[in-house]
């Protein structure tokens, strides 16, 4: 590692620069607080600013091992920087206590959801509400700051945000992301070329706004943006990283400016799935009908009853639904599980 003009900035964090061993181009290391790291090109003209996300749920570890050895390439000077990136290790004070999170779950507090009482009780600002605030304005200044720079004449700057998790249980398709609502706008293949890439050819197209990161990036910046999941939770040193080396090289050559290598779209390459029913828990006493070993992409025949939520019975709306994050240890309000029915790129 190299490291040079190392300088303290006023809000506690710090920068330095790392040279790249091969072709010596130099780098902007700034770590802004604990888990927020960018790194910037330096006098090189970048076209792409990408977040990965990481650990917005603490226990989730395969992809805080996957941007850890990224960035530790990127600071050995091992790794070409190409485009700027910011890393993001989202709930810390979860990862230290390896569970999903401390008091709240993160990933229902974006888009301003930090600042409003979701049901969870007491409404006070609590350790992810915080958390998810300077997320927020973390995001916001990096793309910010990415528009303020000069692109190549003709070319439009990009904007992606790949937020990393694993699933709770098992998975039929165990490596596949949400596409946040577009609100109408299309659904770009280019994006599904790159997600099938990293290995991940099952994509859930979500057809409401939520208050999740992905969601948050996608609309407030217009970002390429995805809750990508890769395998189930596992504690460190228990995951089988060859499972992930897709995404990892996928991800390196992304941030280091190699060519992606990316297959044309063909339908068959892809299990496309929409969102059909978005189950939130309304009462205290929430069941769910099926064990904790059904693997999400379970399906179900029409009218099968898949929880009971006080004395109502949650069912199946259609022939081939399929389940997805069910979990009935969710706060109440909070989504308990997903449905999904196969589809098509229109
Ligand atoms: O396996 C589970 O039950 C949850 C895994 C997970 O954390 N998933 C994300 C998905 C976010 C989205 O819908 O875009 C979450 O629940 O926050
Ligand atoms: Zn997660």
């Amino acid at each position: 590692m190299t490291r040079a003009n190392e300088w303290s900035l006023p809000g506690g964090g710090f920068s330095f620069e790392v040279i790249h061993q091969a072709t010596k181009s130099a780098s902007k290391v700034t770590v802004l607080e604990t888990g927020l790291i960018t790194f910037e090109p330096i006098n090189r003209v970048t076209q792409h600013d990408i977040v990965l996300s990481s650990a917005v749920h603490g226990n989730e570890t395969a992809p805080i091992e996957i941007c850890s050895d990224i960035i530790g390439q990127l600071i050995r000077g091992e790794l070409m920087l190409a485009e700027r990136v910011l890393f993001i290790f989202g709930n810390p004070a979860s990862m230290n206590i390896a569970e999903r999170f401390v008091e709240e779950n993160m990933n229902r507090l974006f888009s301003g959801g930090h600042s409003q009482d979701q049901g969870q009780g007491t409404g006070l600002i609590n350790k992810e509400r915080h958390r998810a605030l300077l997320l927020e304005n973390t995001v916001r200044d990096f793309f910010e700051a990415g528009s303020e720079l000069n692109t190549e004449a003709g070319t439009e700057r990009q904007r992606s945000h790949y937020d990393l998790h694993t699933a709770i249980r098992g998975s039929k398709c165990d490596k596949f992301a949400v596409y946040p609502f577009l609100h109408g706008a299309p659904r770009k293949k280019s994006q599904l070329q790159f997600l099938n890439a990293c290995g991940v050819s099952t994509i859930l197209l979500s057809h409401a706004p939520t208050t999740t990161f992905s969601y948050f990036s996608s609309n407030e910046f217009g970002a390429d943006a995805f809750t990508v999941e890769l395998g189930k939770v596992r504690p460190f040193g228990e995951n089988d990283m060859s499972q992930f080396v897709q995404v990892r090289e996928t991800l390196t050559k992304l941030v280091s400016g190699q060519a992606l290598g990316l297959t044309p779209y063909i339908d068959e390459d892809f299990n496309l799935y929409e969102i059909s029913q978005v189950i939130n828990r309304q009462h205290e006493a929430f069941s769910l009908t099926f064990t904790d070993d059904v693997e999400n992409f379970t399906d179900f025949p029409k009218g099968h009853v898949l929880a009971i939520d006080g004395d109502i019975e949650v069912k199946t709306q259609q022939d081939g639904e399929a389940i997805i994050f069910p979990n009935a240890n969710v706060a109440i309000g909070q989504r308990a599980l997903l449905t999904v029915t196969p589809t098509t790129l229109a």
